[in-house]
């Protein structure tokens, strides 16, 4: 059982238009909504997949309403929390070349209150979980070091924790050491505070972060894929997609896999392969649709335990 929690959590809109051009009227050739925010996301993909899950999410306002309807119309387990702020909408537009435009807004203000009932609500869905994680950014009113708080509670109870986040949120998480971050590569080159031009670069930042005591560092790197590190492995896995439809929640949907392949106890490279696998097959698909099992076999996954780490990225 993967456990979710996402205190920012948002109903996702993606548009599809010609091109994007700025001050002008766009018309929208199709549109879709999904539930969103990152934890949300792990919860979705994992549940496609038929594994167990639980998503914990604040709930509150019309928007509120709606991502509850759409979990449960997904078939995703989910612990709301009644919240008295309106949950976000993030819109996000695509164009035909794959060029994606994010647009996400900054989310309710939470009382001291509700964050407290947000992380208690998270720590009993813990019991007996083979993770915990959380994900994605911090709402108004959330402490800086919410993800360090939940970090700490989880492990104290013998369960594994991991942290998918940016920015301050996740340079205090990495302080508490969670088992597990996954960085994409703009992130951690903001947590390092320096550009990270090759696989080199990345794998360096990245090993840094695991003698600082964090057992698994995914990075996820776009089209090149996924670099993990531990301490006694350096693993790169990649799959090519000709023709990326939307990259809205492939972030995403790789964390879910790599926590599915580590939890059913497989090698690591397995579930970097897995990782990958679903990363990829999440571009194929529109807005942040989660892939079902059927949308995995069309994805082969080159991996390998000895990557060249002098490979440029972004090539
Ligand atoms: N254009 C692409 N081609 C192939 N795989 C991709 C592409 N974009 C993303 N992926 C897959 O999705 C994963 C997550 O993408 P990435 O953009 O790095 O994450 P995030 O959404 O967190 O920024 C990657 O590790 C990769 O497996
Ligand atoms: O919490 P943040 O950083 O604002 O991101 C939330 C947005 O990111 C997503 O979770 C997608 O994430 P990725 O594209 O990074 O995988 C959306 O569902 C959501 O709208």
């Amino acid at each position: 059982m993967i456990v979710t929690l996402t205190p920012n959590p948002s109903v996702d809109r993606a548009v599809v238009i010609d091109a994007l051009r700025r001050g002008e009227v766009h018309r929208a050739t199709e549109s879709r909504i999904d539930p969103g925010g990152k934890g949300v996301n792990v919860s979705r993909a994992l549940a496609a997949q038929g594994a167990r899950t639980v998503a914990v999410i604040p709930s509150g306002g019309p928007a509120g309403h709606l991502l509850d309807d759409l979990l449960d119309a997904a078939g995703v387990p989910r612990r709301s929390v009644s919240v008295g702020g309106p949950v976000r909408m993030n819109v996000s537009v695509l164009e035909p070349d794959g060029t994606t435009t994010k647009l996400n807004e900054p989310g309710p203000r939470l009382s001291g209150d509700e964050v407290d009932a947000l992380l208690a609500t998270t720590l009993a869905a813990a019991d007996g979980a083979g993770w915990v994680v959380g994900c994605g950014s911090l709402p108004p009113g959330a402490p800086e070091g919410l993800y360090a708080d939940l970090v700490r509670r989880v492990r104290s109870r013998g369960v594994r924790v991991a942290v998918d986040s940016s920015g301050t949120a996740l340079a205090a998480a990495v302080a508490a050491r969670p088992h597990l971050v996954k960085p994409n590569h703009e992130e951690l080159a903001e947590l390092v505070d320096h550009r990270l031009p090759t696989l080199a670069d990345v794998h360096a930042a990245a090993a840094d972060l695991v003698a600082d005591g964090i057992e698994t560092v995914a990075v996820s790197l776009g089209a090149d894929g996924a670099l993990l590190v531990t301490a006694d492995e350096v693993l790169h896995a990649r799959a090519t997609i000709t023709h990326p439809l939307s990259t809205v929640g492939a972030g995403d949907c790789m964390l879910a896999g790599l926590l599915h392949g580590l939890s059913s106890g497989t090698h690591p490279l397995d579930a970097l392969r897995t990782a990958v696998a679903w990363g990829a097959a999440a571009v194929t698909l529109p807005g942040s649709r989660v892939p079902a099992p059927e949308h995995l076999r069309a994805i082969p996954v080159d991996h390998t335990r000895s990557p060249d780490l002098t490979r440029p990225l972004g090539a």
